[in-house]
């Protein structure tokens, strides 16, 4: 088999990723060698590949879900919005440069260059490559530099399908709108629908799939229903609640539950952290904004940050500083991950991602920290408790470590501990080890369960996605769509794309 597909989307968290990972898994288990690959993504949440090369988590998931090891060319784009409304581009897994969405506009055409050339090269590499658009493809102020969407696939004469949400309602509405939007160009390329997150009665449903096909004629392929605690590296935070939503979970093996509050930065980044922890019986992990929410919490996280300066003068502003020092001067657990390990420090010298210069820290572990031009980009291995601790880090600022114990990277001062590692949860025995020794200075009869397979739990989402589209897609027809690229003589539904004016130019 050999042949490509683009997923589109109506709106943002329409499911493309879960798509997306699910039509990948899917084809491994038929033993086709497939890739997944994204052009353009926004993201927080990234991901260092064995090369060590940036890229979105969504990618690595679903290079994961297609068993392939993730590599920088299934996401050439990565756009990491700071605090200051630009953006740092990630060009095939390095950051190149600062932007804000201007100048980014103009950049397009040669990311677009690059972007086809990444496809190219995978297509040579693999059987399949299933793309994932970004947003939607009727943006009609964007279209003409358009890279993830309509803009990839006219250029890559890719054949797509366009999933929609019909728990947000307005479903029919957004398909058909999403099409009537496109040039006929673009709408030739349109071939089916994907409706997602359904939780109807199917009986009802059937009609309007009729009356879609016959109003666009175009098939739907696929419904698909609701799953709930199927949250896999999202890309934004739209469903950030969903993280931490773990209501299907064991309850607890000990005597008592272990409660997490992780400080909810603005720039929060690289919250795949926090699943492992809300993946433990008996841990609850919710999100805190607010002084009074870190009181009953028997651990603090401070996680990863894009902006790590502002995002310490938010934590000031909220009012958390002083709750955080009476915390630590009673001993009670706090953990800093990356950025929130940055500003547990004494002190933070940045010239370069706020440019603020001298910014005091929190003083709550001997640490300097330095931000230097250069991204650090690596996997790391090491050990603590005596359990092997894999992870990966991102980022600019270099901590110094001045004292304290040694925890991974970073340091431990009573019940206070920070590494600049990511992922570091993800490793059971490690996990386990960590939230017993917290449990015990946080004085609550928690007893970790002892066999929460971190990577065994991520195995069994991917392949509920891939039964997904197994049992709720007509794959005859996809693997067909796959192969043979869109079917000739779709019909145009008009108006098609309005023509852009001259000062749109
Ligand atoms: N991954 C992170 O939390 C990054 C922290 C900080 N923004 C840096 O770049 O150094």
């Amino acid at each position: 088999m050999s042949g490509s597909l683009l997923v589109a989307g109506t709106t943002s968290d329409a499911g493309k990723s879960v798509v997306t990972a699910g039509i990948c898994r899917w084809l491994a288990r038929q033993g086709v060698r497939v890739a997944p690959f994204k052009a353009q993504n926004m993201s927080l949440n990234s991901f260092v590949t064995a090369d060590g090369a940036e890229i979105g988590r969504a990618q690595a998931m679903q290079a994961q879900a297609a068993r392939v090891e993730p590599e920088a060319a299934m996401n050439p784009v990565l756009l990491k919005p700071g605090a200051d409304g630009r953006s740092q581009v990630v060009l095939l897994g390095k950051a190149v440069a600062e932007v804000g969405a201007l100048d980014y506009r103009e950049r397009k055409p040669v990311l677009l260059e690059r972007a086809l050339e990444c496809l190219a090269d995978l297509r040579s590499r693999y059987e399949v490559v299933v793309c994932e658009g970004a947003g939607s493809p009727a943006e009609i102020n964007l279209r003409d530099r358009d890279i993830a969407n309509m803009g990839l696939a006219t250029a890559a004469k890719l054949p797509v399908v366009v999933v929609g949400d019909i728990d947000r309602g307005g479903v029919f509405a957004a398909m058909y709108g999403t099409l009537a939007l496109l040039s006929a160009e673009d709408q030739a390329l349109v071939a089916g629908w994907f409706v997602n997150k359904f939780r109807g009665d199917a009986r009802l449903l059937a009609p309007g799939l009729e009356m879609l096909r016959e109003l666009t004629g175009r098939p739907v392929l696929g419904t698909l229903p609701m799953l709930s605690g199927l949250w896999l590296d999202a890309e934004d935070s739209l469903d950030l609640t969903t993280v931490v939503d773990r209501g299907s979970v064991r309850g607890p093996v000990g005597a008592d539950v272990l409660r997490v509050a992780v400080v909810r930065f603005p720039r929060l980044s690289n919250f795949t952290d926090l699943d492992a922890l809300a993946q433990e019986p008996g841990v609850l992990v919710r999100w805190a904004t607010r002084a009074e929410e870190l009181a009953d919490a028997d651990l603090v996280v401070l996680p990863g940050t894009r902006a790590t300066v502002a995002d310490l003068a938010w934590l000031r502003e909220r009012g958390l500083e002083p709750v955080l020092k009476a915390r630590a001067a009673a001993g009670r657990p706090v953990l800093g991950v990356c950025g929130g390990y940055q500003m547990l420090g004494q002190v933070i010298e940045d010239q370069v991602e706020s440019k603020a210069g001298t910014v005091e820290g929190l003083g709550l572990l001997p640490t300097r920290v330095l931000f230097g031009r250069e991204k650090v980009l690596a996997r790391p291995v090491g050990e603590a408790f005596g359990e092997r601790v894999e992870g990966y880090e991102i980022h600019h600022g270099v901590v110094t470590v001045e004292g304290g114990e040694p925890f991974l990277d970073g340091c431990r001062v009573g019940s206070v501990r920070g590494t600049t590692w990511h992922g570091a949860l993800e490793n059971d025995g490690f996990r386990r080890a960590l939230l017993r020794e917290v449990a015990e200075q946080a004085g609550r009869a928690f007893v970790p369960a002892p066999d929460t397979s971190f990577a065994a739990a991520r195995e069994e989402r991917l392949d509920r996605l891939g039964d997904l589209i197994e049992e709720h897609a007509d794959t005859d027809a996809l693997w067909k769509l796959i192969e043979g690229g869109a079917p000739a003589h779709l019909p145009f539904v008009p108006p098609g794309a309005p023509r852009a004016t001259e000062t749109d130019r």
